[in-house]
């Protein structure tokens, strides 16, 4: 399966969270389950993602949640309109991120994001996240994907 990052083109694939031909980014990649109706995404920080020692920086866990909701919103919505993603790539913003964190995330397991759409309407997606240190759920997200379809920005 591919992950749905690999289907932006390369003038959306600069993101510092999930962009493939960023160098120093994070490369994340997420996957979508048809079936379950859930995207799923692991990441093991390294040890300059510390906050306190022997703990996960937020800022870092807010851009997983960022970057696998971002993808989540475009998989939740080709899903819902029966599209193909490597034929119509679809390009989501954030509009809005609330992150709680609920425990402190360990420093050193792989972590693993589970993300599903609460509501795809028109261009808005938004979409829940939560991130687990193994059995443990330490960060519960929640994101506003806004669909855009000329330039960003402008
Ligand atoms: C680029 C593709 C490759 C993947 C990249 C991954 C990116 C990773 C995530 C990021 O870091 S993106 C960078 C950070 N985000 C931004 O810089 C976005 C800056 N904001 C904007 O560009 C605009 O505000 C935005 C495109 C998000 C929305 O403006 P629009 O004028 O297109 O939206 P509009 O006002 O028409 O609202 C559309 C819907 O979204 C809702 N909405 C807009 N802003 C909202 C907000 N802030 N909170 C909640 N909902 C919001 C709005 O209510 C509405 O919902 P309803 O249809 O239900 O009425």
């Amino acid at each position: 399966m591919k992950a749905i990052q690999l289907h932006y083109p390369p003038e959306w694939a600069h993101c510092y969270g999930c962009g493939y031909l960023n160098p120093m980014g994070l490369h994340l990649q997420t996957y979508w389950n048809r079936e379950r109706k859930e995207s799923r995404t692991a990441f093991t920080p390294s040890p300059h993602h510390t906050a306190i020692p022997g703990f996960v920086y937020g800022g870092l866990l807010a851009s997983l949640v960022d970057c696998h909701a971002t993808a989540t919103a475009a998989a939740a919505k080709a899903d819902a309109e029966g599209l193909d993603l490597e034929k119509t790539p679809l390009r989501f913003v954030t509009a809005s991120l609330k992150v709680d964190y609920l425990k402190p995330t360990p420093l050193g397991p792989e972590l693993v994001l589970v993300g599903r759409a609460r509501e795809v309407k028109g261009r808005k997606v938004v979409v829940e996240a939560e991130v687990y240190a193994g059995e443990a759920l330490t960060v519960r997200g929640e994101a506003v994907l806004v669909q855009i379809t000329e330039g960003f920005g402008g």
